[in-house]
């Protein structure tokens, strides 16, 4: 993959869970086709292994310096959390990004050569309900505390140096069950919040110069129309904030990259915290991945449709390395 140019968008398919194969069987076949262009589609049956090989070349452009950053986006339940961060055994893209890192044969030892020293440090945040919070605060109760924005920075936020990646993986996992995430009609266990993982890399030679980098792996929340989240039934309204916001949020993001994409001067970076945070890492010299997680059910057709929408709109290939979808 020639990494040139701006944003890259992956479609992965999910396998159907056993619990929806038995509804799946009566689904009647759409005749209707839709054509879409993406650099990579992957279909059920390709696995993690599959779509770290293809994001992989993106984490080592965070390594050679750029501003990086990975996003999952998709209707709830359509896989943003297994591709992102998996699980034991069938890790996902953090995960092996922190392997790739301090594994056997480093890039950290790579880096460390002529006397260079390297220094990392993790950041973990969520935003939940538009507000931003510190996953990695040790405080009792600290990471509900919303942090303000200065710039494109969470004021006060904690940038944890790291040294090896059992080191990495403690915070990451006391992290993710810190992150807020609830059942709705679609997910027993939804994210609701966007979850932001970011390592900065610092590599600084003898002569005082310094190379600065840096990963962003976003695990975003999903899209859900509030019907089908079970939001708008009496009684829901904190669910139903929740879902308003996702969504806002969602497409402030889908605006900010449609803007950048088409050059426009005024960027709404500010009209979600999201974006305020991602500024330095959406357009410019930055490289970004969009990884567009899709349910494979008929029933979701409406939710895929959007999903591949917002894909076609901010991935602007040439016809050459189109691939088609149907559903
Ligand atoms: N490629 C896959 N192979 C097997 N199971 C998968 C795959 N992708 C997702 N799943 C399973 O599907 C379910 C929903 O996935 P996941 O929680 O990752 O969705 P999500 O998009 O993060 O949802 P939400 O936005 O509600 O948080 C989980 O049980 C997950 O293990």
């Amino acid at each position: 993959m020639v990494l040139i140019g701006s944003i890259r968008v992956f479609v992965r398919v999910r396998p159907a869970l056993p619990e929806e194969l038995a509804a799946s069987i009566n689904e009647e076949k759409r005749r209707k086709k839709w054509s879409f262009g993406f650099d990579n589609l992957f279909d059920p049956s390709h696995s993690q292994e599959d779509v770290w090989e293809a994001a992989e070349p993106l984490v080592q452009c965070a390594i050679d310096g750029h501003n990086t950053t990975l996003f999952a986006y998709g209707q709830t339940g359509s896989g943003k959390t297994h591709t992102m961060l998996g699980d034991s055994g069938n890790e996902g893209i953090i995960y092996r990004s922190i392997r790739k890192l301090f594994g056997a044969k480093t890039q950290i030892e790579e880096l460390s050569k002529g006397g260079k020293i390297v220094s990392l440090s993790v950041e973990l945040l969520e935003i939940y309900n538009e507000q931003v919070r510190d996953l990695l605060s040790t405080k009792a109760g600290g990471h509900e505390t919303s942090l303000k924005i200065s710039g494109n920075k969470a004021v006060g936020s904690i940038n944890q140096p790291v040294t090896n990646e059992a080191g990495v993986f403690k915070i990451l996992q006391r992290a993710q069950k810190l992150r807020t995430v609830k059942a709705t009609s679609s997910n027993a266990t939804s994210s609701r919040s966007h979850f932001l993982f970011t390592i900065d890399f610092c590599v600084t030679s003898e002569d005082g110069t310094k190379q600065v980098g840096k990963l962003n792996v976003c695990d975003l929340a999903g899209s859900e129309r509030l019907s089908k989240s079970g939001a708008n039934v009496t009684g829901r309204g904190a669910l139903l904030k929740e879902t308003q916001n996702i969504n806002l949020s969602l497409s402030n993001l889908s605006n900010v990259i449609e803007k950048l994409q088409n050059g426009d001067k005024n960027v709404p970076y500010r009209d979600s915290k999201l974006t305020m945070l991602l500024q330095n890492s959406l357009g410019g010299n930055s490289k970004t991945l969009c990884i567009v997680c899709a349910n494979p059910l008929q029933t979701h057709f409406h939710e895929t449709l959007c999903s591949l929408r917002f894909a076609a709109k901010i991935n602007k290939v040439d016809l050459k390395s189109v691939q088609n979808f149907s559903a």
